[in-house]
C-alpha cells in the first residue's frame, strides 16, 4: 500500500529560518522542499511571461501579486500527486492561502515566532547566492572560501532589503499579512508554532513532531527539487 501524502507549509518573518529548517526537513524526512522563492527565480531566468512580471515587483522590493502567485504555483501543485512537499514562501496571503486550500488540503503548517533583534542581526549577516537562492551566515553557516558560493564558486551579495533600515517595514508588512493566515490554519487545527533565537534549539522540536507524523528517510534519500 502506498504511504500516505504528506502537505506542510512553513511560515515565518524574513529571516526567521524557513529556508534553513525546510533544508533539514528535506534531507530527515524525504519531502521535497518547495520554495516560492526559487521556483520565480526560476521563471525569471527562463524568461517566461509570468516571470518577467514578477521580475518588476521583485526589482522594486514588492510582493508579487496574488493572482500572478497563484497562477504560477497552484497548477505545478496539482502535478505533484505522488510525492510529499513542503513549501517554503507560499501562502504568505489569506487569498494566497485560500487559493491553495481549494487546491489541496494541509496536513500541517510550521510557523517560525522568532524575535526582532535575532532577525535583525542574522539577515544583517545573511549572504546569498543570487541565480540558486542558497544562503550562508558568517557566523551560522559560512561559505567554504568568503565571499563565494561552495557549489558555483560565484560571488556572493547581500540584498538592500535585508539590512535594518528595511527590515522595520518588511516585518510590519509580514505581521499584517500574515496574521489572517495564521488564524485561518489555528482554526483548522493545523498550526505548530515555533519560538527561540537559535535554529539548532528549534529543530529537535520540529524533528520530533515530524516524526510522529511521517516515517524518517535516510539522508541519502534526499533531494531539493526547485520547481521547474
Ligand atoms: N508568496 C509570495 N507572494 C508574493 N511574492 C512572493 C512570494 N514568495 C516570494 N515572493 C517574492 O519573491 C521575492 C524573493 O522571495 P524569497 O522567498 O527568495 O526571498 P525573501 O523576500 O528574501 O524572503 P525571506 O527573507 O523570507 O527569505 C520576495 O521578496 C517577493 O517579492
Ligand atoms: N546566527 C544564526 N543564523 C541563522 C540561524 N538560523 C538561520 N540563520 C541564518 O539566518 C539567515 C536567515 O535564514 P533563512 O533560512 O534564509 O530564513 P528565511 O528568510 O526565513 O528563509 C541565513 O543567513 C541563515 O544562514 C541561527 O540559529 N543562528
Amino acid at each position: 500500500m502506498m504511504a500516505k501524502l504528506f502537505r506542510a507549509v512553513i511560515m515565518g518573518p524574513p529571516g526567521s529560518g524557513k529556508g534553513t529548517i525546510s533544508e533539514r526537513i528535506a534531507q530527515s524526512f524525504g519531502l521535497k522542499h518547495l520554495s516560492s522563492g526559487d521556483f520565480l527565480r526560476e521563471n525569471i531566468a527562463a524568461n517566461t511571461e509570468a516571470g518577467v512580471l514578477a521580475k518588476t515587483y521583485i526589482e522594486r522590493g514588492l510582493m508579487v501579486p496574488d493572482h500572478v502567485m497563484t497562477r504560477l504555483l497552484l497548477p505545478r501543485l496539482e502535478e505533484m500527486t505522488r510525492h510529499s512537499w513542503l513549501m517554503d514562501g507560499f501562502p504568505c496571503t489569506l487569498a494566497q492561502a485560500k487559493a491553495l486550500n481549494s487546491t489541496c488540503d494541509l496536513d500541517l503548517v510550521i510557523s517560525l515566532n522568532i524575535p526582532y533583534e535575532t532577525l535583525k542581526d542574522r539577515l544583517s549577516d545573511r549572504w546569498i547566492h543570487l541565480a540558486s537562492g542558497r544562503v550562508y551566515n558568517m557566523g551560522f553557516n559560512p561559505p567554504r572560501v568568503q565571499g563565494r558560493d561552495d557549489l558555483s564558486g560565484e560571488p556572493l551579495i547581500q540584498h538592500d532589503n535585508d539590512q535594518p533600515e528595511a527590515l522595520v517595514s518588511r516585518l510590519r508588512h509580514y505581521k499584517d499579512v500574515a496574521k489572517p493566515v495564521i488564524d485561518l490554519y489555528k482554526s483548522k487545527g493545523i498550526l505548530h508554532t515555533f519560538s527561540g533565537t537559535e535554529t539548532d534549539r528549534i529543530w529537535p522540536y520540529i524533528n520530533s513532531l515530524l516524526s510522529t507524523k511521517i516515517p524518517s528517510r535516510p539522508e541519502t534519500d534526499t533531494q531539493h527539487i526547485p520547481l521547474p
